[in-house]
């Protein structure tokens, strides 16, 4: 399925190195917006940076108001942390995002489980104690994961097909979630509320508002990199599954037929590595959090890219570095393109799970090659310096 984008400055095909890309239809001169993705169809900001990033506009309190929280609450307890920036964010987030105030019930729900959850885990403590004290206990504790359980050398996709059936028929029980696992919960929980609201008001006008973030199934069209994700770092799995169990504790009537089974929050997890955005500050380098921006992940990789993106507000905008023939693909970089060939192209087989075939890189590895073999140049003839 092709993607709707913006159609005048480029079109999807598939590139010669597989998958997907973006190619020009006609010259484009340096410095233009070739595209606008307005909305994330999921997003997290950190919860270290709730207080001081607004939920609407990702403005970073500590870059436009000195060092100060936002104090616009979404209710005067200040629910859940989510703050704004301004009273017109708050209207606009309230309209176009947190429609049947869904987000603001799940951020409640996720909350009361945790505090829940910690309660539990200090009385168990407590109770632990007494019961040593008492000579009732012994030191050691009891609790192993199902993941431990199967332990796998070869992490395959029968391997993590059979841990999320197995998550499905489980409680959700052990240690309260870390940070990092309840913002994954509330990135699902931003993924599956959008799905929900584009079934629930198929024929209302708030529907258009809420599918300026894309729709399902263009979330379903991205590449899923489920198994190159849990092969590259197994342990997040146990991590992943963790935060379904929680998010289908927590989660409010409207959301639980989402999560009966984890297909859903698999199909969001899967696209979420590999495709997902960086929330930046505009003009530093502090990661406030990250998105999924639907329409902007076609865009490939390339270290000497002719693309750059920038953030205003909620939406992700890109730019011509130079100008563009027509027919050349249009590429961004995903990682820092000033570290050398081996840096960049280890950064992007340990995090983004591919090996970059860009010009650069070919050209680069090349010249390394020359250098560290100088006879191979001499018996193959093929390998030298532009
Ligand atoms: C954000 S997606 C880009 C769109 C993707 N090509 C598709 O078909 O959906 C990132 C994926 O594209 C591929 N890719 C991007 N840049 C690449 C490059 N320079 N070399 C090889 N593969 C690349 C990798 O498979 C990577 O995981």
């Amino acid at each position: 399925m092709i993607v709707t984008l913006t159609p005048e400055h480029f079109e999807q095909r598939t590139t010669v190195y597989g998958g997907r890309g973006l190619f020009a239809v006609k010259p484009i001169p340096s410095n233009t917006l070739i595209h606008a993705s307005s909305s994330p169809y999921a997003s997290v900001i950190y919860r270290e940076y709730r207080k001081e990033v607004c939920a609407y506009c990702f403005a970073y309190a500590f870059e436009a108001n000195r060092g100060r929280t936002w104090n616009i609450k979404l209710d005067p307890n200040g629910t859940g942390g989510v703050r704004f920036c301004s009273a017109e964010c708050k209207d606009a987030w309230r309209r176009e995002e947190d429609i049947d105030s869904m987000i603001s019930q799940m951020n409640i729900s996720i909350d009361q489980l945790d505090q829940k959850m910690q309660r539990q885990v200090e009385n168990q403590k407590m109770q632990r104690q007494v019961e040593i004290r008492s000579g009732r206990g012994d030191r050691t504790s009891s609790s192993s994961s199902s993941l431990a359980k199967l332990n796998p050398t070869v992490v395959t996709q029968d391997f993590i097909d059979s841990a999320w059936k197995t998550a499905e028929n489980e409680e959700f029980t052990g240690e309260p979630l870390s940070s990092l696992e309840l913002d994954l919960v509330r990135f699902l929980a931003s993924g599956l509320i959008h799905r929900c609201i584009e079934r629930l008001q198929e024929s209302s006008e708030t529907r258009k508002l809420a599918c300026k973030a894309g729709t399902w199934s263009e979330l379903l069209d991205l590449q899923n990199n489920e198994l190159e994700y849990i092969s590259a770092a197994p342990h997040v799995l146990e991590r992943q599954l963790r935060a379904y169990k929680f998010l289908r504790q927590a989660a409010i009537p409207t959301l639980k037929q989402y999560i009966l089974n984890s297909d859903s929050v698999r199909a969001i997890l899967g696209r979420d590595q590999g495709n997902a955005f960086g929330i930046f500050e505009v003009d530093g380098d502090d990661m406030l959090g990250y998105a999924l921006f639907l329409s902007a992940s076609y865009f490939n990789h390339d270290c000497s890219p002719n693309v750059r993106k920038k953030r205003h507000g909620r939406s992700m905008h890109f730019y011509t570095t130079r100008d563009i023939d027509v027919g050349e693909e249009l590429c961004t970089n995903y990682i820092d393109i000033e570290d050398s060939v081996s840096e960049r192209r280890e950064n992007l087989s340990k995090n983004w799970y591919f090996d970059c075939v860009c010009r650069r890189c070919e050209r680069e590895l090349s010249t390394l090659r020359t250098n560290t073999y100088p006879e191979a140049k001499e018996a193959t003839g093929i390998i030298g310096v532009e």
